[in-house]
């Protein structure tokens, strides 16, 4: 997951912490630290040893002495001789090839730009002493500056299911985004996801120009054990989700999800239509579902849907298959919106939660994320 970015930033971050080295002077330097586990069985012998009256306090220091060594361990570690200052011209061209690389691994233009910026901001002007980590600087300086393009205002989506349960109120969502990003199979998803943690869901087939999106939304609404209402294909799409709508309201249902057809941002006719959708069902969220494959495709679609139809949130799709990673960087960021999930394969629980402390741990290497190849659909 998110291979390529991972391995540029990691590579960035050795690069930057050697030109600190050089510029520092580089000694090695031997650290002491008493492994974790034998903590306390230290301080409760030396305790002891205190406590005893027999022993003369010389031998009583000894003693101490050997205990401290005795779970002692050894590190070599690096560190720079004098104290400096990191100044840009230090890492101006460490950072400008971090800016064709992260262009390679798809990520757009403005958030390479803005990423570089704050990578600046947290490292120019730094002083860095003798007794500084000098790598965890530098990693924590670019993990900021992620961090920082990954944070959008999150969404808590089961708040808005309880709080319109409260009111006797399903709460909607509309589906939006081009043909074949998996907009089908991410309500299946979720509505796998929803009726797990106990809600009721019922699924509105409002994809009515697909040949077959119709009873693909069935198979899988079948598959998972909750309703779908659906009209014929050809049939008003916002007509089909207006009834899925009233139907759950008969019915105390928690959630509508609705289908809609996969269209090109570009043809303004389909986004008159999706728009006319929103306008008559007044969905509590319209969600992007965009593929991670395509890269900045995938953010121009969110961008022209979001001046289309305000997007709530977005859904980012076959990230397991994105062996770069710059949409789900720069996604977010493109429309100031928050992604609410990853689709991560093809089984219905292939659909993990989002959020930028999730991202860093992966793009950081310290947490690995197991895929499966199984098909479920
Ligand atoms: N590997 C992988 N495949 C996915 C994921 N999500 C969807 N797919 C696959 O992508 C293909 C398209 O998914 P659909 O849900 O049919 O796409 P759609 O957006 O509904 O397509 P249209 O109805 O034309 O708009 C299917 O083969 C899905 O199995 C994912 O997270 N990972």
């Amino acid at each position: 997951m998110f291979g390529k970015l991972k391995e540029k930033l990691l590579e960035t971050t050795s690069k930057i912490t050697e030109r600190i080295y050089k510029k520092g002077g580089e000694e090695e330097k031997i650290e002491e630290k008493i492994k974790e586990d034998k903590v306390d069985k230290i301080e409760e012998k030396i305790e002891e040893v205190k406590k005893s009256e027999k022993m003369d306090e010389h031998k009583k220091e000894k003693k101490i002495s050997f205990f401290d060594r005795f779970g002692l361990t050894r590190a070599i570690k690096k560190a720079i001789k004098k104290e400096i200052v990191i100044l840009e011209d230090d890492i101006e061209d460490i950072l400008e090839e971090l800016e064709i690389e992260l262009l390679e691994a798809d990520v757009a233009l403005d958030v390479v730009e803005k990423l570089i910026e704050n990578i600046k901001k947290e490292l120019v002007g730094r002083k860095i002493t003798p007794d500084d980590d000098v790598e965890e600087i530098t990693i924590n300086a670019i993990r900021t500056a992620i961090k920082n393009i990954l944070s959008q205002k999150k969404i808590d989506l089961e708040e808005i299911i309880k709080a319109n349960k409260a009111k006797g109120k399903p709460t909607v969502i509309v589906f939006v985004g081009i043909n074949g990003t998996g907009k089908t199979t991410t309500i299946a998803k979720l509505a796998y996801k929803l009726k797990q943690k106990g809600y009721s869901v019922v699924l509105a087939a409002g994809d009515t120009f697909r040949a077959g999106a119709i009873e693909q939304l069935e198979q899988h609404a079948k598959n998972i054990g909750v309703k779908v209402i659906k009209h014929k294909q050809g049939a008003d799409s916002a007509a089909v989700i207006y009834d899925a709508i009233q139907h759950a309201k008969a019915r105390g249902i928690d959630v509508v999800l609705a289908d809609t057809a996969g269209r090109q941002a570009t043809n303004a006719n389909l986004m008159e239509e999706i728009k006319k959708v929103v306008r008559v069902t007044k969905p509590d969220l319209v969600i992007f579902v965009g593929d991670a494959l395509t890269g900045n495709d995938a953010v121009y679609q969110a961008e022209e849907f979001n001046r289309a139809v305000n997007i709530d949130g977005i859904i980012l799709t076959k990230v397991d298959a994105d062996a770069k990673g710059g949409a789900a960087l720069s996604i977010g960021y493109a429309i100031g919106k928050p992604i609410l999930y990853l689709g991560v394969g093809q089984r219905y629980s292939d659909l993990v939660e989002f959020n930028a402390d999730w991202m860093v741990k992966k793009l950081f290497g310290e947490e690995e994320f197991k895929f499966s190849t199984e098909r479920e659909f």
